[in-house]
Order: C-alpha cells, then structure tokens, then sequence
C-alpha cells in the first residue's frame, strides 16, 4: 500500500472511499462539509468522472459545493432536489446509537437539515471520533447575531437548570471578529464534558430564543463508516444491527490525490 497522505488523513480517505461505494446512478446526494467530507467528494467525482456516474449532489456549505463543482458533480439546491437519497458526511463524535456531535466546522444547521431530507444519513470517520457518551468535543450552537449575549445568557441557565456537567460557552471567533456561518450566524459552542441525555438537550436547546438549531444529531444517522490507516474499514449500520469489516486498496488513489 503506497500513499502519500498522512495516517489520519489515510483513515478519513478511506472511509470516504468506501462510502461512496453507497452511491447508485441517478441519486440524489447530500454533500457534507469538513475534511473527511472533502475526500468523499474528491472519490464521488472520481466516480462521476471515470464512470458516467450520473448524480445530483447538494453541498452542505459555500466550501463543498465550490469542491463538488470542481471535481465535476452536478450540484443543485435542497429545493430543487426536495428528498435526497442518501447524505454522507462527517461528524465531530459519535456513540454506539449513532447519535452525532456535528458543526467543528459550523455548517450543521445545513447539514442537519440536508441529512433530515434524506432516506439515508452515512457518516465517515477515523475511530478517533467514536465516544461512550456524547460531549467532549465542544457542542456548537448556531445563534442569529441579534442578541447574541442574551441568547448565550440564556444557554447558561437552561443547563444549569439541567445540572449539565461543566457548562461554559464561548462565542465562537475567527481571528478578531465572531465565526459568521454560511447564514449569516454566530455559534456558541458548550463545553459540556457529559451529555447524560442528548435528545432532551437538543429540544431544550432548540426552544430558546435566538437558537436556531444546535449540532447534536439524534436519529438521523443510519451507518457510520469508520477507516483505519492501515486501510481496514468498519461499517457499522444501526438498522440492521451489523458490523462489518473490509479493505480499502491504495494504488488506484495515486493520480486522483496527486495535486494535495
Ligand atoms: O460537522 C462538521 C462541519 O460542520 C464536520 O463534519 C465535522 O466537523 C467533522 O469534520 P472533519 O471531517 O474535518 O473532522
């Protein structure tokens, strides 16, 4: 196996490369956003390149769908699509229900909504990502720029009120100036340690005003695709209680991966 990527970048690549094993001629693809997602689109074009693949993908950012028209898939919007397919994407953390921590790279109020649209959500990682319980990594919460203090304010109290473990927020910054998503918000991301009941957090979350969505995903993800640097790959898919276990091989990947 040669390749000149590095291990954590091998184990993304992979098991982007397997996901898109998932994608049939004339679907309709969600496109998700980080660095694990990149890949995927980088293999689905491949796809669409070299064997007249013919799909639809609808990007889950400003950065994918600039990637996606790159490497030559026909994007559309999520109104022109309506339902998708099948979405993959990244993710932050997840746990043995598949349940997500998403939004490391601000783009979950799109994701979530474009997985929700879909018949299936698959997720692509390194096992890095995989947790006992949800809330190491910092959850984000999306917030409009109107009163952003109150709203954050607000948080506070509501997982204090919920005797949420650890409970400091931040606004997210971008150098000097607030993190501005793709919709024009801020994202206020919770250091949390714990999350005891992820589905309860998220409604709660999601009834304050000024909110307008946060990164847990709860029952949205049906397979999580897990790739190894040594090229194994796991897929886990929670609705037919299987796991299994294969291999991603190198040599083809050379030329596509030669420009990064
Ligand atoms: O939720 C996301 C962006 O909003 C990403 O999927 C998540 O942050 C994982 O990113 P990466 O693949 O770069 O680790």
């Amino acid at each position: 196996m040669s390749s000149n990527l590095s291990p954590i970048d091998t184990a993304k690549f992979v098991a982007a490369k397997r996901a898109v094993d998932f994608v049939e001629d004339g679907m309709r693809v969600g496109l998700g956003t980080g660095s694990t997602a990149a890949w995927m689109v980088r293999c689905l074009g491949e796809r669409v390149r070299e064997e007249g693949l013919r799909i639809a993908g609808v990007p889950t950012s400003t950065r994918t769908a600039e990637l996606a028209r790159q490497v030559g898939i026909r994007v559309i919007s999520l109104d022109e699509a309506r339902w998708l397919d099948l979405t993959i994407d990244g993710a932050d953390e997840f746990d043995m229900d598949l349940n997500l921590i998403k939004g490391g790279g601000g783009a979950h109020l799109q994701e979530k909504i474009v997985a929700t649209a879909s018949d299936q959500m698959i997720v692509i990682t390194d096992p890095s990502k995989q947790v006992e319980h949800l809330g190491s990594f910092p959850l984000p919460v999306e917030v409009i720029p109107f009163g952003w203090q109150t709203s954050k304010a607000l948080i506070e109290e509501t997982l204090a009120s919920l005797e949420v473990l650890g409970q400091t927020s931040a606004l997210r910054m971008n150098g000097e100036a607030p993190f501005v998503t793709d919709e024009g918000n801020h994202i206020i991301d919770l250091y949390l340690q714990r999350i005891g009941n992820p589905r309860q957090l998220s409604m709660v979350l999601n009834q304050i005003p000024g909110v307008v969505e946060n990164g847990l995903f709860i029952d949205i993800c049906d397979k999580v695709v897990i790739g190894h640097q040594d090229g194994r790959v796991e897929v886990i898919d929670i609705n037919e209680g299987t796991h299994d276990e294969g291999l991603v091989e190198f040599a083809e990947t050379e030329n596509l991966f030669s420009d990064i």
